[in-house]
């Protein structure tokens, strides 16, 4: 099936910095796909590359097949949200929603995105949230196919933020949109996207469903953007696995040497593993991180904060999980 928009080999240089680099991807109608990694990456280039502000060094970007890279942004047919919403500030919601697009239906747009009766406002009688939907409306005004948000939650409070990121999804995957959404939150980048590409240097570095970037980093880099990692040296031999925190399960046969990447929720307490020391405990609500060495080793444990934690500690790796070795030319230095 053709991608609705495809990046092929796109490279974006500034001066000698190369700021996306041989980048090569496909987004499908209907996908929400995050791009994150650490900053200056090259996310927010990639963003300006597909909305037509930057024009690419190299490479193509094809909108369902057809080139579009020499296109100017108004001809892309992409809708951009943009971090601080952009909204006119003179300008009520309804002639915000419509300024693109003066024949749209604004009652149904308002309905779609719970803005019903707040149209004659301006933005600044708006909540952080509301602003936030009036900046999707006007964007979903002019019907575009594929829309591109840059941090749009970032504005937003913690309680809020949750909830804006939950109904958006929801609006967005009624509309059908392709969506690519920079982001700096893990959070967001896992419970937003069905996608995830982590960019390195300007590269992509992998892309999966996230709960298989998330269980299954190729490296430290991947492991690390969507949640706290520690690399745990062991020894293979075939699916099964000897750490210094006690056996564990591969997902695919390895043999020798390997570095696996262990969350805080892959330690558990076991009677019948290995000593522990605890070190600190922080409440965290629902959850509690405890802080533990094994040996010299310092390790991250989060469990329910209902689970009480025995004493003397013991703990082993979680049998359930299949652990991906890292590949070795890929966390050294990392
Ligand atoms: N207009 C520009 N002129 C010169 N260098 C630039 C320009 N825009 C971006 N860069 C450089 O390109 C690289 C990638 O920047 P970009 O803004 O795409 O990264 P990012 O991943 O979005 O970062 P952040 O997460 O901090 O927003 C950085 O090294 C940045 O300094």
């Amino acid at each position: 099936m053709t991608p609705l928009l495809r990046l092929d080999h796109i490279s974006k240089s500034f001066g000698p910095t190369a700021a996306v680099h041989d980048l090569s991807l496909d987004l499908h109608a209907g996908e929400i796909l995050a791009l994150i990694g650490p900053s200056g990456c090259g996310k927010t280039t990639t963003l300006r590359l597909i909305a037509g502000f930057e024009v690419p060094g190299s490479g193509q970007i094809l909108r369902a097949g057809q080139p579009i890279t020499a296109l100017p942004p108004e001809r892309r047919g992409i809708g951009i949200v943009f971090q601080d919403y952009a909204l006119f500030p003179h300008l009520s919601v309804a002639q915000n929603i419509l300024f693109g697009a003066p024949d749209a239906d604004l009652a149904a747009l308002c309905a779609l995105v719970g803005l019903t009766g707040l149209e004659q406002r301006f933005p600044d009688q708006l909540s952080g949230g509301q602003q936030q939907r009036v900046a999707l409306a006007r964007t979903l005004a002019v019907k575009p196919d594929i829309i591109l948000l840059d941090e749009p939650f970032s504005n937003l409070d913690a309680s809020l933020r949750q909830r804006a990121r939950a109904e958006m999804r929801r609006l967005l995957k009624e509309t059908g949109c392709a969506i690519l959404l920079v982001t700096h939150d893990q959070e967001e980048a896992l419970g937003f996207a069905d996608r995830v590409a982590v960019m390195q240097a300007g590269r992509l570095h992998q892309i999966d469903t996230a709960r298989a970037v998330y269980d299954h980093p190729i490296s430290a880099i991947a492991a690390r953007a969507l949640g706290p990692v520690m690399l745990i040296d062991g020894i293979a031999d075939g699916d099964a696995c000897a750490t210094p925190l006690g056996p564990c399960r591969l997902a695919s046969p390895a043999q020798g040497p390997v570095t696996l990447a262990l969350r805080p929720h892959h330690i558990l307490p076991d009677p019948n593993g290995t000593p522990a020391r605890l070190i600190t405990s922080t409440f965290a609500g629902g959850q509690c991180h405890h802080s533990l060495q094994v040996a010299d080793i310092d390790l991250q444990m989060t469990l329910s904060a209902a689970y009480p934690l025995p004493d003397p500690l013991f703990i082993a790796l979680d049998q359930m999980h299949r652990f991906s070795p890292l590949s070795p030319d890929q966390y050294q230095g990392n």
